[in-house]
């Protein structure tokens, strides 16, 4: 990077200390970005879209709660916006207050809606008369703590946060461990305009937006049938009400493979041809590299090898030589 060539800007849910930052910085280091923080996920992703940065980070899947709707309905309408890369983060909690606040004292904590939802389990059984107090995220609860002056209530007791943001807001550590599953992982999408697409590494996943062909007996296997005939793998498929009236829904999908695989490629096609609406939200390398699993049948050679022969029967030229 020159002098002269302004350094790419990166929004994300902040303020510093977030899981969301922890992110960003697996994606590209402080010094070689512009991290831009944003309130949440929305004005993160609208961000995009009116240019004001080039990329977002954004949460989109966590292994407790499932997927993140504002993040999944963001995408799925409005100006078209793809997905460049995944990052898996793992999400550990701190329960954190001020110096001279006591575990026992604690009634109120601040956190992000995401956060709480991970460790209700944990506060029925230790801090059972704990309610919570929603904030923009995690590391926003711990700053209003830390910002707030001796002697004033910010509303709250003890903020839910990761060990480095309870560290990087000077709280003081209450509980550690805080978790009703310690292994919880969150799936967080570099988003992007749409372009020239990442390179196939042989370990990719294609998010799509589908919705069903109608509303009658069959629609939905008509719809996953375009992926099973040709060896496509589902890793995610969840449905989101349309919004408009009750029983209309999108399907947001997440394939094994590349757009530039032949099999996922018919894929689309088929579901070009058989859905009212498909949205590509882009083909991406995976996070955790496993490579994709290509049944006998559906190797690019095989599909080359079929359309030559269909050719060959058009041309008739397959009794020649
Ligand atoms: O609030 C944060 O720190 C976020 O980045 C959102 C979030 C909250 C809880 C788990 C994963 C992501």
């Amino acid at each position: 990077m020159t002098a002269s060539s302004p350094l790419p800007r990166y929004a994300y849910l902040g303020p510093a200390g977030t899981f969301t930052e922890a992110a960003l910085r697996q994606v590209v280091s402080p010094d070689m970005a512009e991290y831009v923080p944003m309130v949440d996920v929305v004005s993160a992703l609208e961000a995009v879209r009116s240019a004001r940065v080039d990329f977002a980070v954004v949460p989109i899947e966590n292994s407790v709660e499932g997927g993140v709707t504002a993040t999944l309905d963001t995408l799925a309408t409005g100006r078209p916006l793809v997905l460049v890369r995944e990052v898996l983060v793992p999400v550990e909690f701190v329960l954190a207050a001020r110096a001279g606040t006591v575990l026992a004292d604690v009634t109120r904590v601040a956190t992000h809606p995401h956060a709480w939802a991970q460790c209700r389990r944990w506060f029925n059984a230790a801090l059972p008369a704990a309610v919570h107090v929603p904030a923009t995220s995690t590391a926003a609860a711990g700053a209003l703590l830390a910002d707030t002056a001796p002697g004033h209530d910010p509303g709250f007791d003890a903020a839910l946060l990761s060990p480095l943001s309870a560290h990087l807001y000077g709280l003081e550590v209450l509980a550690e461990h805080v978790a009703d599953n310690e292994a919880a992982v969150t799936r967080f999408v570099v988003v992007g305009v749409p372009g020239a697409l990442p390179p196939r590494t042989g370990s990719d996943k294609t998010s799509l937006v589908v919705h069903l062909p109608s509303n009658e007996a069959g629609a939905l296997l008509a719809m996953l049938e375009q992926f099973a005939a040709r060896g496509v793998n589902l890793s995610r498929i969840e449905s989101r009400p349309l919004g408009d009236r009750l029983g209309r829904y999108s399907f947001s999908i997440d394939a094994d493979g590349h757009l530039a695989e032949e099999r996922v490629a018919e894929a689309l096609i088929g579901l070009h041809r058989v859905c009212p609406h498909v949205r590509f939200l882009g083909s991406y390398p995976r996070a955790d590299g496993a490579p994709t699993d290509v049944r006998p049948g559906t190797a690019d050679a095989d599909f080359d090898g079929a359309r030559s022969w269909v050719a060959s029967l058009r041309a008739g030229t397959w009794l020649a030589g």
